[in-house]
């Protein structure tokens, strides 16, 4: 079946910025040679001032057209694109990708004889470059082009795909861009929104992991999250051992009673949670025995999610002795093995998952994990597994800045939610209604 590729990059697309800024020109070019030509017939005298009057026409036009291009070159514009296919044919020059020849023995110049078929393709965000896999001498330096190409177009790279003859390499354009507001984000019973084109599906992949260094954005982060939860009508509790600003919320209708501080709360909370879990479970197998239906979930019996957020999950259980770390981990291990079907979340945060309460696999059943701020090698290992992304660094102003992962596919660039300075989650909350 036929499959739309994209834009085949040429070699003249080199010049294209300038090829486009030229017809774009021409029409007010043309316009002031008609304006000269007519001044030369009818009033030769004024020829002078004819010709600074066409200049000027002629220069506006240039000047317009360019306020065109630098308007349009930013928030995924089109000159954006058309300037990546500029970037791609120059990557393809510059670097001799092609295959050329001389003219003849006595001209040195050359001839191209194969130029590559690279396809642009632009869509919803995404940018893909596919490059052939056509055996040709470059097919060993398109199957590592990946980094090449992010810094070209200063895009993330998130995923390779290969295709029947293609590599196909798929970027986001300067994902800052994509950044939303806190107040943007809107929930719906499959899938919480958290960049433009990058919704995290919580049914299909349960639970959250979220790792920062401190400043990183991880509170932040959680009460994205917690806002996104409640406003999907979730019954939600807070482990807060940090005792940050999420323990404030206490005071809100809504949390009142389900924010926990204290080592022994946080225990008796986690130990609540896996119990109505329990209960849940119970009741639900009943209601599917009556139904005599199988490959439902929560959502087929109208129960309402239920969401644990553990903040400093990790500093907590250092806190513990041997036989309380054991207890907890086995809620822990069990909400998150049978959480999904039954809506039982957990979301957990902490500085760095230390592997020792991470045991069985269990970091690689959290269906998002997020990392915020800069993180040593080993900890983007510890959080992604091993990956060839290259975690590159943001700008000190840019906060809540990281990298995140959502089924465990291709690791990308994230910026949490924004919350403007203005925001208060605390009046925010304070107007919603407690859950039926
Ligand atoms: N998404 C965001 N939007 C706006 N500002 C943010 C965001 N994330 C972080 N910040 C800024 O960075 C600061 C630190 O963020 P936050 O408190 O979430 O960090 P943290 O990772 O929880 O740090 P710690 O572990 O030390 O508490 C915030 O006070 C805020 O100014």
């Amino acid at each position: 079946m036929f499959k739309y590729k994209g834009i085949r990059i040429r070699r003249f697309h080199r010049d294209i910025v300038f090829i486009y800024l030229s017809l774009m020109s021409l029409p007010f070019t043309l316009l002031s040679i008609s304006f000269l030509y007519l001044i030369y017939v009818r009033s030769p005298d004024k020829v002078i001032w004819g010709a600074l009057v066409s200049a000027v026409f002629a220069f506006g036009g240039a000047i317009i057209s360019f306020a065109i291009y630098k308007k349009s070159d930013n928030h995924n514009g089109f000159f954006t694109r058309v300037k990546h296919r500029q970037l791609l044919a120059r990557m393809i020059i510059d670097n001799k990708l092609y295959l050329a020849k001389n003219r003849n023995l006595n001209n040195s110049r050359q001839k191209i004889i194969y130029f590559p078929k690279v396809y642009y393709h632009y869509k919803k965000l995404i940018i893909t470059v596919r490059f052939p896999m056509d055996l040709q001498k470059n097919q060993d330096k398109f199957n590592r082009i990946g980094e090449q190409l992010e810094q070209a177009l200063f895009a993330d790279l998130f995923d390779i795909v290969d295709e029947k003859g293609f590599k196909a390499y798929k970027l986001i354009n300067d994902p800052i861009q994509n950044r939303i507001n806190i107040t943007d984000i809107k929930p719906d019973s499959k899938k919480i929104e958290l960049m433009h084109g990058f919704s995290w599906d919580y049914n299909k992949f349960p639970h959250a992991l979220i790792s920062g260094i401190t400043g990183g954005g991880k509170t932040y982060f959680i009460q994205a999250l917690l806002k996104s939860f409640i406003d999907l009508g979730a019954d939600c509790y807070v482990c807060d051992p940090k005792m940050s600003d999420l323990s404030q919320l206490d005071q809100v209708p809504i949390l009142n009673g389900k924010i926990f501080s204290s080592t022994g709360q946080i225990n008796k909370c986690v130990r609540e949670f896996y119990e109505q879990m329990v209960e849940r479970q119970n009741e639900y197998k009943e209601l599917l025995r009556k139904a005599g239906e199988i490959g439902k979930d929560y959502r087929s019996f109208n129960m309402k999610p239920k969401v644990l957020f553990f903040d400093e999950y990790v500093a907590h259980m250092s806190n513990l002795d041997f036989k309380e770390q054991e207890k907890i981990l086995g809620y822990m291990k069990q909400i998150i093995l049978l959480g999904r079907q039954l809506g039982f979340f957990l979301v957990a945060g902490m500085q760095r998952p230390d592997a020792k309460y991470f045991e069985d696999g269990m970091r690689d059943q959290f269906g998002l994990r997020v990392s915020l701020g800069q993180m040593s090698r080993s900890g983007y290992i510890m959080m992604f597994g091993e990956s060839d992304k290259n975690f590159k660094v943001q700008s000190d102003e840019v906060r809540g800045w990281g990298y995140a992962s959502i089924g465990g596919a291709y690791v990308r660039a994230f910026f949490a939610p924004f919350v403007p300075p203005e925001f208060s989650f605390y009046n925010y909350l304070l107007n919603k209604d407690e859950p039926s």
